[in-house]
């Protein structure tokens, strides 16, 4: 599927921890939901809290669980709570495939990442999530990075995050026209508690877009 599709943009809200930010997310649309069980996380969940969140999501919301360089058994462990992996680590494709389930995979924007060779590489993954670059943090930076060095022709759809908050994601669907959206500290009150208002904002700001 072409990452610029012209189809209705779907909405990842990332970093769940509370049973009502979960009804509010999906109350404001999104279409699927991140749990963070990397434990260096200001948003971490283990599997047992993630067992209890998971049981509120309802039919037809996807379940995403983020990982940084899991070991098979963590993954393994957590993988009956969950409909997709986001791989956000340094996973090799090899490392990827061995996991057995669907899985989108997170690439960090760092200078000179050649994303035609990255989609080559990790062709069976279910969609390239790009994350703003930062040394030493592997996700959750809230920063942006330069969309323009998205190639319009990626072979897997993209899932456009980092920095993404209710002011700029319009001028990012309209710059990149991207599958999905991924938005994490750009609608919290504070790390790992969401705004219901915050999700609103922006979910409306885009389904104005696309
Ligand atoms: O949220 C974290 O703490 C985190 C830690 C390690 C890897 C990834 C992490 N978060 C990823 C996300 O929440 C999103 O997929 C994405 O990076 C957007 O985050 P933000 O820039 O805060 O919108």
């Amino acid at each position: 599927m072409s990452a610029r599709a012209s189809q209705r943009t779907r909405i990842k809200i990332c970093g769940l921890t509370r049973e009502q930010d979960i009804r509010d997310a999906v109350a404001a649309g999104a279409d699927a939901l991140g749990f963070v069980l990397w434990p260096g996380s200001k948003r971490a969940v283990d599997v047992a809290r993630l067992a209890e969140l998971a049981a509120c999501v309802p039919a037809f919301v996807t379940r995403v669980g983020l990982f940084v360089d899991a070991s098979a058994e963590e993954i393994a462990a957590a993988a009956p709570h969950l409909d997709l992996l986001q791989l956000h680590g340094n996973e090799t494709p090899e490392q990827c495939r061995a996991a057995g389930r669907p899985y989108i995979k997170a690439l960090r924007m760092r200078d000179g990442i050649d994303l035609d060779a990255e989609a080559a590489r990790y062709h069976d993954a279910r969609g390239l999530l790009l994350d703003a670059y930062r040394p030493g943090v592997p996700g959750g930076t809230g920063e942006t990075f330069d969309w323009s060095r998205i190639p319009a022709d990626l072979p897997l759809p993209v899932i456009l995050a980092g920095g993404l908050e209710s002011g700029n994601v319009a001028a990012a669907v309209a710059q990149v026209a991207p599958y999905a959206v991924d938005v994490s500290g750009g609608v919290e009150a504070a790390p790992g508690e969401k705004s219901a208002e915050r999700m609103q904002a922006f979910c409306q700001a885009v389904r104005q877009q696309r």
